[in-house]
């Protein structure tokens, strides 16, 4: 079960009224969701997702809904969020917050081409552009501080192979944080989680990234990282295929151009975007909390990507 807050057609024909969509006409639960409930909603002016957020606070949401509409507005392609007639992002509903987004055509793909990798870089650049001017700040919460917290509580439940993997990368990137290059990356809010399932494609053309409630403000390059390092990979071996990572930057690069200092952390961040999920996913695993991830992913998954970038360098940003 994916959906932790039943909602009917009942449910909301009063509620939807602070809305400017008419009348709802049908509400399907979604199934695949493991964060929160999502529904898609059928109203008299067309299709949308309805969002419960089951862990996110009122305080904390306006951060993620205000980016979707700022970049929505500046033509990213992301669920543009509904206001309510008094201009409200956000409204309760069965005593938590939900919101409504536009619904994104198509589905995920799930076994990329170049030619996908090439229309995610693209967007991704266009992206980190288009928040430039967004003038909330949150930072990534997935970020150093909380790798520094989450460490010691995994760490018992490792072999000592693992162990000491883990130890000696976290040393490694706590220096790397403090150095020049680091602190010479661009940043801005960033998506944080653009994995395969967090975009939609019809057919070739790209509709829309969503699922935005890791985002944060961080390097983009941790951005190219973090997306490279799902979208561009044999998912059994965590290597990187040529092809797509090519096909990813080139069109990053075409958009946004990567500077020295980014060129110059490449293969570290590669490794930070490895060990961020890595750690999520132990944290997960060990400290399982309540109705907030119903099958945990595989964490060595995360730990063979780390090995294999440390181990091998990494095609370089520019061809
Ligand atoms: N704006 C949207 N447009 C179309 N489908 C969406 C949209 N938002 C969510 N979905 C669908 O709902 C599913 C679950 O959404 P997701 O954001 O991944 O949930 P959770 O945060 O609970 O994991 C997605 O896999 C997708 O099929
Ligand atoms: N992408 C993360 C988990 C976050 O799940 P999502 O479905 O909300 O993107 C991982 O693979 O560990």
């Amino acid at each position: 079960m994916a959906v932790f807050t039943p909602v009917t057609l009942d449910d909301i024909s009063q509620w939807i009224q602070q809305f400017p969509l008419g009348k709802a006409l049908a509400i399907k639960g979604i199934a695949s969701g493991i964060e929160n409930s999502n529904f898609f909603l059928t109203t008299e002016r067309g299709e949308y997702v309805l969002t419960i957020f089951e862990n996110l606070s009122f305080e904390q949401l306006p951060f993620y809904l205000r980016l979707m509409d700022h970049l929505a507005t500046r033509g990213v392609l992301v669920p543009a969020p509904v206001a309510t007639n008094a201009g409200e992002l956000l409204a309760p509903l069965h005593g938590k917050p939900a919101a409504i987004v536009s619904k994104l055509e198509g589905r995920s793909q799930m076994d990329p081409q170049p030619v996908h990798c090439a229309a995610v870089g693209a967007m991704l650049a266009r992206m980190h552009l288009a928040g430039l001017d967004y003038p909330l700040q949150q930072p990534n919460l997935r970020g150093l501080a909380w790798w520094n917290e989450t460490t010691p509580l995994v760490l018992p439940y490792l072999s000592d192979d693992s162990a000491h993997l883990l130890r000696s990368e976290m040393h490694f990137q706590q220096a790397y944080a403090g150095c020049e290059t680091y602190h010479q990356l661009q940043r801005g809010p960033v998506h944080a989680d653009l994995f395969r399932n967090n975009v939609m494609f019809d057919g070739e053309r790209l509709t829309g990234f969503f699922d935005f409630y890791f985002a944060g403000c961080d390097t983009w390059l941790f951005d190219v990282a973090v997306t490279v390092n799902d979208w561009c990979i044999n998912l059994d071996t965590g290597v990187l295929d040529e092809a797509r990572v090519r096909a990813m930057l080139d069109a990053y690069h075409a958009v946004r151009p990567f500077t020295a200092a980014e060129q110059a952390a490449w293969q570290p961040m590669l490794r930070a975007a490895a060990l961020r999920f890595w750690l999520s996913r132990l944290y997960d695993f060990y400290q399982p909390r309540e109705a907030e991830m119903l099958t945990p992913h595989d964490p060595t998954h995360f730990e063979r990507i780390l090995r294999e970038r440390i181990a091998t360098p990494a095609p370089g940003l520019t061809g």
